[in-house]
């Protein structure tokens, strides 16, 4: 697999950093700003969040953060195994409501960049699954929202073998017909 593949979601990217194998292991370079500027890929972050699931099927999602404090995101799996998932919201894109999901895992060190102006969520697939991710802007909880993980208008196949684990959160999430997207898409053809 390429260091960067595009997806059909402008913006968002799958990435697969190079690792070194010896007999100890292997070494990567998670993020790298001036490698990835070379695929005109810039982000300046500022916050890092790590967060672990016990439970196989636990969804944390759809989440997002309005401006003006929006952020991207570069998630990967440092641990077990899970299905990430990016829907467009960006108000006038051609691929509004559309979604991409990827399976990263800490086997395939696979990373998936979310710029601003996408619902993100995540489902894990082995117990105790840790995810890693870096924001370009700080938690901000007045900014803070979340849609339904299983809206119909969104149709997301999350691949779940059993019933979703929630917060509480997040079963309260609102509905697509409900959501007024806060962001406009931006040179999007
Ligand atoms: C997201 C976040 C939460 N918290 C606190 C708030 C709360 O008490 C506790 C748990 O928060 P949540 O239930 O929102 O955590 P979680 O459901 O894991 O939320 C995360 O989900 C994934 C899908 C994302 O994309 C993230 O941006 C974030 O929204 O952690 C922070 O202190 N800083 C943060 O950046």
């Amino acid at each position: 697999m390429n260091f960067i593949t595009l997806t059909k979601l402008q913006g968002v990217v799958l990435i697969n950093p190079p690792r070194f194998g010896d007999s100890r292991g292997f070494f990567s370079e998670s993020w790298n700003r001036q490698k990835m500027l070379a695929h005109d890929i810039d982000f300046d972050f500022v916050q890092d969040n790590h967060s672990v699931s016990a439970a196989v099927n636990t969804v944390r999602g759809l989440h997002y953060q309005s401006p003006p404090s929006a952020q991207a995101k570069l998630v990967r799996c440092g641990r077990g195994a899970l299905f990430d998932v990016a829907v467009d919201v960006r108000s006038g894109s051609p691929t509004f409501g559309q979604w991409v999901g990827y399976e990263l895992s800490a086997e395939n060190g696979l990373q998936l960049l979310i710029p601003e102006g996408f619902l993100h969520g995540f489902a894990t697939r082995m117990p105790d699954t840790e995810i890693i991710y870096k924001c370009s802007d700080y938690y901000a909880p007045d900014c803070d929202g979340a849609v339904r993980f299983d809206d119909p208008d969104l149709g997301i196949d999350w691949g779940l073998s059993g019933p979703a684990v929630l917060s509480e959160k997040d079963e309260k999430a609102q509905w697509m017909t409900n959501f007024e997207s806060p962001f406009v898409a931006q040179d999007v053809s």
